[in-house]
């Protein structure tokens, strides 16, 4: 018989999550059925969406969430022993999976991993996975930068901020990024960022205007609210506006969020294009993202990092963490 461990919604989050929302709770696994796998987690992945989604879950349910995986015992042909998987598991250490994704949200997981040759496994929850398909994805296939455009890209040190900057440099725009932290800052301009900006600075608007004197042609939001507002004055006629993520509102009840300035005007005025996207949107290609990341990767014109948190017991921490802008690149726990 196998124990698993996991992380339950002991309280609905109200506003910042805080650690006793979460319990840690020991459960008995059943033996496996024919077409089933047993896993053990090794990286579990920490992301805002288990912020926004949260309200998905009622009080007892696991925490959602993605992980690589060892497979320790199977009954099912596709998936099998001592291979890993991505799997939509939750936070938990071990998991007994059909093969078929639970989580409702459609990304092509459980899978087993892609062949990325001798880099760590943790990066298939990152670049090589479906923060990397995000940023690939949403800026190419939505803001469709060309050479010599300018674009903006907010949390621009996080997971897929720090990428997509790069990627937009790799197709010849001048890249700005908004983050809020000076040691972002240093690491996104190492990496061949043209400015950052630290919106904590509380000259941070003027130094935008500064930082694009020809206007935005590009925004790619991944923050939402009044550092958005104030970019999307600033973009161009027909400029494209690619909507990630909301990360600024994550933590407020609905009903309560914070007043942003109104941005009707420049949307008609400069005729602007702006769409929200998920990433499963591109299943049918995912294939196409890893295999393109992976190239960049290994011919160095990507850079990346990884704020990886040990120990299984510190999920609710690296969560928290993360929604305190603590992360430098992807965010990940290592299990053991
Ligand atoms: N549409 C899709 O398919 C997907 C969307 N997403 C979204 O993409 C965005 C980035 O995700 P990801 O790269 O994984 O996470 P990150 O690695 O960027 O981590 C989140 C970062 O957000 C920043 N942040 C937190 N609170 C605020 C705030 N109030 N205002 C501004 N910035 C804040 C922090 O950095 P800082 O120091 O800069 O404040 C923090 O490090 C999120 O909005 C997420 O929900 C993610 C995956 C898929
Ligand atoms: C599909 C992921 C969405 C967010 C909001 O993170």
């Amino acid at each position: 018989m196998v124990k698993t461990k996991k992380f339950i919604l002991e309280k609905t989050f109200e506003n910042m999550p805080k650690e006793s929302d979460l319990k840690l709770v020991e459960e008995e696994l059943p033996e496996i059925r024919e077409g089933q796998f047993l896993t053990e987690a090794v990286y579990l992945s920490v992301d805002p969406y288990m912020r926004a989604y949260v309200h998905k879950l009622r009080e007892g349910d696991t925490m959602i969430g993605y992980q690589v995986a060892k497979i320790i015992q199977s009954k099912h042909k596709e998936f099998p022993i001592n291979k890993y998987v991505i799997g939509d598991f939750g936070w938990q250490t071990h998991s007994i999976s059909n093969g078929i994704n639970t989580s409702g949200d459609m990304l092509p997981y459980p899978s087993l991993i892609p062949d990325i040759g001798s880099l760590p496994l943790s990066l298939t929850l990152g670049i090589l996975g479906t923060t990397g398909n995000t940023a690939y994805f949403g800026l190419l296939e939505i803001c469709k930068p060309t050479a010599g455009e300018t674009v903006v890209v907010s949390a621009a040190g996080g997971a897929i901020g720090s990428h997509v900057g790069q990627i937009a440099k790799l197709k010849g725009c001048r890249v700005i990024g908004i983050t809020g932290s000076d040691q972002k800052c240093i690491w996104l301009k190492s990496i061949g960022f043209d400015e950052v900006i630290n919106y904590n600075n509380h000259s941070w608007r003027n130094c935008l205007m500064e930082a694009v004197p020809r206007g935005v042609d590009c925004y790619f939001d991944n923050v939402g609210g009044e550092i958005s507002s104030i970019v999307i004055q600033h973009m161009t006629r027909y400029g494209r506006v690619a909507v990630c993520g909301s990360i600024s509102s994550y933590n407020c009840d609905i009903r309560h969020l914070p007043k942003a300035t109104i941005i009707q005007p420049w949307i008609v005025f400069h005729q602007l294009e702006i769409r929200g996207f998920v990433n499963a949107n591109w299943n049918s290609r995912w294939n196409e993202g890893i295999k393109q990341n992976l190239y960049w990767i290994k011919e160095g014109k990507i850079h990346y990092k990884e704020t990886i948190t040990e120990g299984f017991e510190n999920m609710p921490k690296a969560f928290i963490d993360l929604l305190n802008g603590k992360n430098l690149g992807k965010a990940i726990v290592k299990v053991k």
